[in-house]
């Protein structure tokens, strides 16, 4: 693959059909792939199980088939095989028919029963084509898996979990292993589908690349690969790195003094911060690097914007929120500069939303986390349009780069493209880090990286930083680890 990012791609469920289909013009039968997607899934579950009773559940569908093809290569194996399919063996179309002719052992009725003396089950109830919650005897057998915390093998997706959102429709079994075939879906990294499947497979079945590579959602799991970090040029100089400006609040000064050691620590030539004259001290008490500027009179923000080596600006960390902020993100957005904007900013915009989308125009990033973001897109719920949807569509709307902050944070730029971040830690839920957070993307920006490449790698950096803490962490801790961080993706210095 000589793509590096080609592995980091994500197919969603519409993608992952249009691939099958496309290798089926290509002359890969479905067949084929079935066969190979149920070696794929003995494979896996063989390097990982002693040999045992183990009970396979089949649903109505090509999930099923797949079972099929699993039971009979583990009796052949020499595994004790119990085979359970839900609904009427005479509905199965297709290649799933073709799976339960080659099946040479009992079908029986699917049932709870059907795991008494298993060690071991698959699910192979529903994979892609899941729309609905599990109902009946479906939901019985999930529930009486999670009773007998009986390990679970998933074939493709645990049943129950929607592969584009990751969203549980109703029940779900926690599995120990999942098996999925050419790409991963959005569901196997987003919650709680993440943490439902276990540990993740990814198998090939044949499809050809480039029919997996046709189908080019621009979606991709958040990784080093995807972007560059700006590496300051050995001719250059500091303003050559960029000058990052916090707008920072007179009251709260806290969280802007987070996010400007945060844009100082990734690499931001100069820092200053704007406020209020009689805070100056305490901006620039701790971190004598710092540099402050007035903001207390109407004239002082213009004054600043005439300062054209400020290139990157963050409003909002203890912004306090409000009109005045409001008018002041407008006057920013107005000027073109590229621009953060986190919490207060955010929030000052809950009553017209529109308003703020209208003002953008140049480089932005809106980082809100879960309520900042349900205040400025209402309709856009995620529990309802999963994360990754609820996101592509507020930097559609917006015309900014959003990030929904979570664990598994998602970023979304206005032309369609998004990851999925995958390496936070539950520790980073503590006060301050989202500061850190907007201070990464500030100073990335103002090292002249795009807004979408910028905030991916921001919020990759953030999550390294936490893991390199771990538990303990305060939000404090985090641009301290970041040197630690930088020098293991960097490696050694050039020695010239
Ligand atoms: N060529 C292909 O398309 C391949 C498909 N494969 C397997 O095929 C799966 C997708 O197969 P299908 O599209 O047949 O879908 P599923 O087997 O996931 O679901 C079958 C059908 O069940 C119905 N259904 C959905 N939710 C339900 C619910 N809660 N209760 C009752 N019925 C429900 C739907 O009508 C759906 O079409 C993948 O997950 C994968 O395991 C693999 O064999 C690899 C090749
Ligand atoms: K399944």
């Amino acid at each position: 693959m000589s793509d590096p990012s080609a592995a980091l791609r994500l197919l969603t469920v519409a993608e992952s059909a249009a691939a099958d289909h496309a290798a089926a013009v290509a002359g890969v039968p479905g067949i084929r792939l079935m066969e190979n997607a149920g070696q794929r899934v003995v494979e896996a579950l063989t390097a990982r199980f002693a040999r045992g009773p183990v009970a396979v559940l089949c649903g109505p569908g090509n999930n099923g088939g797949d079972g099929f093809v699993i039971a009979r290569r583990l009796a052949e194996a020499g595994w004790p095989v119990r085979l359970g399919l839900l609904g009427d063996p005479a509905a199965l179309t297709g290649d799933a028919a073709h799976m339960r002719d080659a099946w040479a052992g009992p079908v029986e009725p699917l049932s709870p029963a059907l795991l008494e003396g298993a060690g071991l089950a698959v699910d192979a109830l529903f994979g892609a084509g899941l729309t609905r919650p599990l109902e009946g005897v479906a939901a019985e057998v999930i529930a009486a898996l999670g009773q007998r915390r009986l390990p679970v093998v998933a074939v493709d997706l645990p049943s129950g979990i929607a592969g584009d959102t990751g969203l549980a429709l109703g029940e779900a079994p926690d599995c120990a292993l999942t098996v999925t075939f050419a790409r991963a879906k959005p569901g196997h990294w987003l919650l709680p589908g993440r943490l439902k499947r276990g540990e993740l497979v990814v198998a090939d079945i044949g499809i050809p690349e480039a029919a997996v590579a046709a189908q080019d959602g621009r979606l991709w799991l958040n990784d080093p690969a995807l972007w560059t970090l700006p590496r300051p040029d050995p001719a250059g100089h500091k303003y050559s790195r960029g000058h990052a400006l916090v707008v920072g609040g007179g009251r709260l000064t806290g969280a802007g003094r987070l996010a400007a050691r945060a844009a100082r620590r990734v690499g931001a030539g100069l820092l200053s911060v704007a406020a209020p004259a009689a805070v100056h001290a305490l901006y620039a008490g701790d971190q004598p690097g710092v540099m402050v500027r007035p903001l207390d009179g109407p004239g002082d923000l213009d004054a600043l914007l005439t300062d054209s080596r400020l290139n990157a600006w963050l409003l909002g960390p203890g912004g306090g929120a409000g009109e005045v902020l409001a008018g002041r993100v407008l006057t920013v957005l107005a000027s073109g500069r590229p621009v953060v904007l986190d919490a207060d900013a955010l929030t000052s915009f809950a009553e017209a939303p529109q308003s703020l989308f209208r003002a953008v125009r140049g480089p932005a990033v809106l980082t809100p986390h879960g309520g900042e973001f349900a205040r400025l897109f209402p309709d856009l719920d995620p529990a309802r349009l999963g994360r990754l949807e609820a996101t592509r569509a507020a930097a559609r709307r917006s015309g900014a780069v959003v990030v929904l902050k979570a664990f598994d944070s998602v970023v979304a730029a206005p032309d369609g493209r998004a990851v999925i971040n995958a390496n936070a830690v539950p520790d980073l839920a503590s006060a301050g880090t989202g500061d850190v957070l907007a201070g990464f993307v500030l100073g990335l920006l103002a090292q002249g990286m795009a807004p979408f490449e910028a905030t991916c790698a921001a919020v990759w950096l953030h999550g390294a930083a936490g893991r390199a803490v771990g538990p303990g962490l305060i939000a404090e801790d985090l641009p301290e680890a970041l040197p630690g961080v930088l020098r293991h993706l960097f490696g050694a210095p050039d020695p010239r």
